[in-house]
């Protein structure tokens, strides 16, 4: 049975074919400003980042959204709530919803944007591949970055949502030939919630390491809305 977001096969039941939805940590939540502390240690060490510009990227349609297989060896993200581990950039998606008025995972303080871009990492000092990272509750880390709706397009995004005409289905696949570099996904404001969490999907494994960025980047309607 294909999990989906239906009321047969959504989140609700999820927990039935994968015991791990039904955990202690389990992601997305909704966040609430009023109650978030702030963290001193995490002023202090810094959230830095080093990505490498790639082309001819695959990306896949994966019948909930796109995602871009991105595995960077040069890559680094290290800092902030990551202690002394240096993750490693695997790959890029997006969820979205059939309107722009929904489509985030996370919500702040009970408002969802139009759509959310997850930059998935795992934690190449302790663990030697991205499945076993998968398995420890310090294997990944994951950016999160808002979409909100405005009238200036995206021009990284564009590459990634021109290509979607070709992978209309579910399982289809192709190579974005442009230049991509996930340094221009990250709003100008660095300022971030993080927390313990899981993957947002199934298997939803309890080994990720939130980091949502508070401000959005702006992208159109036409590119966080598939047809
Ligand atoms: N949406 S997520 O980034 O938590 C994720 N789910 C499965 C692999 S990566
Ligand atoms: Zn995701």
């Amino acid at each position: 049975a294909e999990w989906g977001y239906s009321p047969t096969n959504g989140p609700d039941v999820w927990a039935r074919l994968f015991p791990q939805a039904g955990g202690a940590r389990q992601s997305p939540v909704d966040i609430c400003t009023s109650i978030a502390s702030s963290d001193s240690n995490l002023e202090m060490k810094k959230l830095t980042f080093a990505y490498e510009s790639q082309s001819d990227l695959r990306i896949l349609n994966t019948g909930h959204g796109w995602k871009v297989e991105a595995p960077q060896s040069g890559s680094r993200l290290e800092g902030g709530p990551l202690g002394e581990d240096i993750y490693q950039l695997e790959q890029f998606h997006c969820h979205w919803g059939e309107t722009s008025a929904e489509g985030s995972e996370h919500t702040v303080d009970g408002r969802a944007y139009a759509g959310e871009l997850h930059l998935v990492h795992w934690n190449t000092t302790k663990y030697q591949s991205f499945a076993e990272a998968a398995q420890h509750p310090d294997g990944l880390a994951v950016l999160g970055v808002f979409f909100d709706v405005g009238n200036e397009s995206n021009d990284e995004i564009e590459k990634i949502v021109s290509t979607l005409s070709e992978i209309k289905f579910k399982g289809q696949f192709t190579d974005i030939p442009d230049v991509i570099d996930p340094t221009t996904f990250l709003p100008s404001g660095l300022g971030y919630w993080t927390y313990l969490g899981s993957l947002t999907t199934p298997p939803c494994n309890e080994c990720v390491i939130w980091i949502v960025y508070k401000e959005p980047i702006t992208v159109t309607e036409e590119q966080v809305t598939y047809h």
